[in-house]
């Protein structure tokens, strides 16, 4: 009965809202429906459904029950209307895109994104007579001009994958409205724990769910919120008829299950995460650290003005560059080497060589992506055990 979630806390409607076990058998854990397709007791309630005057559901491709309960519970978490499931991150950001804009139109990007999502927009739409400008949206003045070419769709993330650099999010979405083009930002690193974009100004928020929604690297998600509007198209066209990116239902089931404790994994992640940074820029190695609530960071004002934590990545560069970033890496063993972010385990990787391979070595260098960058997740063990072995690391590399 969640009408009596009215005031409560993000913990508390992550874990029940828009279930009840009544409806259910009086199951406590919303069931998984496995199922591809749904009947009908006549034709005429099957013509009715597929005419949409009739609610129900009516094929596995673009709904079900399982992940209509996720979707719901993002977009509350988002302060959005609604939301929309689909296999992965870059699923969610290509049926939005692909739905939102048409050959002859233009976007513009960020110009520090996810790799993957750097080669969607610089090396795939391009295809499709997509014109895309590439802009340092930490730079208002200069992205003021880039505004008079009349963006169809604005997209950046914030803080961005690997540098953490923070974008305004008022600032740019304001701008995005006054130029009628649809502002979209992937607030994967953050997490609605910490930071909801609708709520200053953006028009759609997409996550990678195989992050920190999911939170146990066990799974690929993606999730999109905004309005009733916007998911309804973005589900008829980018997921239902182009991309056909569905997720499954057990894996909507275990981004549920992931939704319970993600307040409490984001207090975890930040509060490790923060003393890591710390301990990392004391230390004699390390040339330059990188992290949103690290005093001394350059944007840590625009960031606190925006996030309640600083997320779980931390980047660096080591004294010796990227020689040195690379034994050091090698020289971890409780954390791993991987790509991906926001998992229980901590991960450690090098974005020039891996995550932002697909920007080329002149692109790194003029959108600012250091090749010596080191990229830390900080994940959920015990801090002393991190300390320890990211020390005994720069003595073996010393
Ligand atoms: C091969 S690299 C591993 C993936 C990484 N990132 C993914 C990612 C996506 C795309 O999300 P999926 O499609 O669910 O992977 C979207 N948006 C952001 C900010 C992301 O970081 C990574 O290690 O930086």
């Amino acid at each position: 009965k969640d009408n009596l979630l009215g005031g409560t806390g993000p913990a508390t409607r992550a874990i029940h809202l828009g279930y009840d076990p009544a409806t259910e058998n009086g199951a406590l854990t919303p069931p998984i429906y496995l199922t591809s397709t749904y009947a009908f007791e006549t034709a005429e309630d099957g013509v009715a459904t597929f005419a949409g005057e009739r609610t129900g559901y009516v094929y596995g491709r673009a709904k079900n029950p399982t992940q209509a309960l996720l979707e719901a519970r993002v977009a509350d978490l988002e302060s959005g209307e609604a939301g929309l499931a689909l296999a992965s991150g870059i699923a969610a950001i290509t049926a939005t895109v692909l739905t939102l804009v048409k050959a002859g139109d233009r976007v513009l990007v960020d110009q520090v994104i996810y790799g993957c999502s750097y080669s969607f927009f610089a090396n795939q739409i391009t295809r499709f007579g997509v014109e895309v400008i590439f802009a340092d949206f930490t730079d208002l003045d200069s992205l003021e001009a880039e505004f008079a070419k009349n963006p169809a769709l604005v997209f950046f993330e914030t803080p961005s994958n690997p540098n953490v650099r923070i974008i305004d999010i008022v600032k740019v979405s304001a701008m995005s409205k006054a130029a009628g083009a649809v502002c979209v930002v992937d607030n994967t690193f953050s997490s609605p724990i910490i930071q909801q974009p609708l709520a200053f100004g953006a028009d759609i928020v997409v996550h990678s769910a195989t992050k920190f929604l999911g939170g146990h690297g066990d799974l690929l998600g993606g999730i999109v919120v905004g309005t009733a509007d916007m998911i309804f198209r973005i589900r008829n066209a980018g997921l239902r008829m182009i991309t056909g990116a569905t997720l499954s239902a057990f894996n909507a089931f275990l981004i549920l299950r992931g939704l319970k404790t993600l307040s409490l994994r984001m207090k975890a992640h930040c509060s490790s995460a923060l003393a890591i940074a710390e301990h990392m820029s004391a230390h004699p190695m390390v040339a330059k650290v990188l992290y949103p609530m690290l005093p001394g960071f350059e944007q840590r004002e625009l960031a606190q003005s925006q996030m309640s934590g600083g997320g779980a990545i931390v980047s660096f560069q080591l004294v010796g560059g990227r020689d040195m970033g690379m034994r050091f890496i090698n020289a971890l063993e409780l954390i791993k080497c991987a790509v991906s972010l926001g998992d229980a385990e901590t991960l450690v990787q090098l974005p020039a060589g891996m995550t932002h391979a697909t920007y080329t070595p002149e692109e790194r260098l003029r959108f600012g992506i250091p090749e010596d960058l080191v990229r830390l997740s900080v994940g959920l063990e015990d801090l002393d055990d991190l300390i320890l072995d990211i020390n005994r690391a720069f003595e073996t590399i010393a």
